[in-house]
């Protein structure tokens, strides 16, 4: 599902090339952070943040590297970014051990890579990290990052991904993510796929379309979703992690579409990435409760997979709104699929897919905010 490109869109004169130039090298560039920790994960190096979700050394250095890059490489940008951690748990008594790690980890990382002659100190890694506090919202630019999707597969050494993305007037319009562990192909010039390497960067620029690379450097090939229209044929990825999603929800809509594989179930935005280059047809993600997804869970990923062709919708088939702020205001689920299958999927089994998500969170009876849309259109739909 990949051809070679020639030239790279960056070098194509695009509207946001440089922009896209220098989200690719940041996040290229906080893999390699990323990488050397994921291969020397010490029990020292994850905190649990408020919300009990896991956050590394890398998590925080990756934040770091992103914004100094981007900052470095756009001097004359203005510079806000709508970012997942802060530097609150940094600055508590007991934490300057990670602090005094992190900032070692980063300027290691900036000396091998050789680009810019700057140190930071334990005080730069804090405001470095803190640069991520903005609202984002409907005007401006503003970068959205996720410094490591999938934390929880980067700490048990599965997939993960670094995803930025650009917000321009409030519309993702270039995106730009690392994915350290998932396989690459590379494709010669007779459009023959030879050895298997490991680490992906995917990119996008709105109307540009989607390319792959080599995270060690090799040209960029363009991707498109896959082309399957009967879901005989399709696969679907969603979440390796069990709370993060409602299995018996998605298990009913793939029995009821007559999908036959079995799920492929992979961490972090890398489904998006895998969607956009045909490794599978449908990424599907149904919350058990509230929970808010955020911005930067979804930015980079999503525009991969609609530069490639694809379609990425919320429940009600609308498409997400990155534009309220640090939380997407969307429906109760997300789809990202290609044109062919989503009608099908959003009408599952002729009921819309939100009274199908909406049964199960009926039956725990927590009729919380984000599934009260899916309760009205339960109580809307008449059983024809
Ligand atoms: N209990 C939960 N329910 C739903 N989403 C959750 C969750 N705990 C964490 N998440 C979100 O799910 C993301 C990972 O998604 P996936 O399941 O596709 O790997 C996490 O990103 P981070 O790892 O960046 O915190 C986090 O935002
Ligand atoms: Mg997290
Ligand atoms: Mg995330
Ligand atoms: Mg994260």
């Amino acid at each position: 599902m990949s051809e070679l490109l020639s030239p790279p869109p960056a070098a194509a004169g695009n509207q946001y090339g440089a922009e896209h130039a220098a989200a690719k090298k940041a996040v290229a560039l906080a893999a390699r952070l990323c990488k050397k920790v994921q291969q020397d994960l010490l029990k020292l190096d994850v905190q649990t943040k408020a919300d009990r979700t896991p956050v590394t050394v890398a998590d925080y250095g990756s934040q770091v590297l992103v914004s100094v890059v981007l900052k470095m490489e756009l001097p004359s940008n203005p510079f806000s970014m709508v970012a997942e951690e802060d530097s609150e748990d940094l600055r508590k008594d007991g934490a300057q051990e990670m602090l005094g790690h992190i900032t070692k980890l980063v300027n290691e990382t900036i000396i091998n890579d050789g680009s810019y002659s700057i140190t930071l100190s334990k005080e730069d890694v804090l405001v470095a990290i803190d640069c991520g506090k903005s609202e984002g919202g409907p005007s401006g630019r503003h970068w959205i990052l996720d410094p490591i999707d999938g934390t929880k597969g980067f700490i048990r050494g599965d997939q993960y991904a670094i995803g930025l993305a650009l917000l321009d007037e409030g519309k993702v319009v270039l995106g730009a993510m690392a994915c350290p562990n998932l396989p690459f192909k590379s494709i010669d010039h007779n459009g023959v796929s030879s050895g298997d390497q490991v680490g992906a960067l995917f990119s996008a620029t709105i109307g540009c379309g989607s390319t792959v690379e080599s995270l060690e450097g090799s040209q960029p090939q363009k991707i498109n979703v896959c082309s399957i229209s009967n879901p005989v044929d399709a696969s679907f990825f969603e979440s390796y992690e069990r709370k993060h999603c409602m299995r018996d929800c998605t298990s009913s809509i793939a029995e009821k579409l007559g999908i036959q594989a079995p799920p492929v179930r992979i961490d972090s935005q890398a489904k998006y990435g895998a969607v956009a280059q045909g490794d599978g047809a449908i990424y599907w993600r149904f919350p058990h409760k509230r929970s808010k997804e955020a911005v930067w869970d979804h930015a980079a990923g999503s525009i991969i997979v609609t530069e490639a062709g694809g379609l990425v919708k919320d429940a009600s088939g609308n498409d997400l709104d990155f534009s309220k702020g640090r939380y997407l205001d969307r429906d109760a689920g997300i789809i990202a699929t290609n044109k062919y299958l989503m009608p099908l999927v959003m009408s599952s089994d002729g009921r819309p897919v939100g009274v199908l998500i909406a049964q199960p969170l009926l039956r725990q009876k927590k009729i919380t905010g984000a599934s009260k849309t899916a309760a009205k259109l339960s109580a809307a739909w008449k059983s024809p």
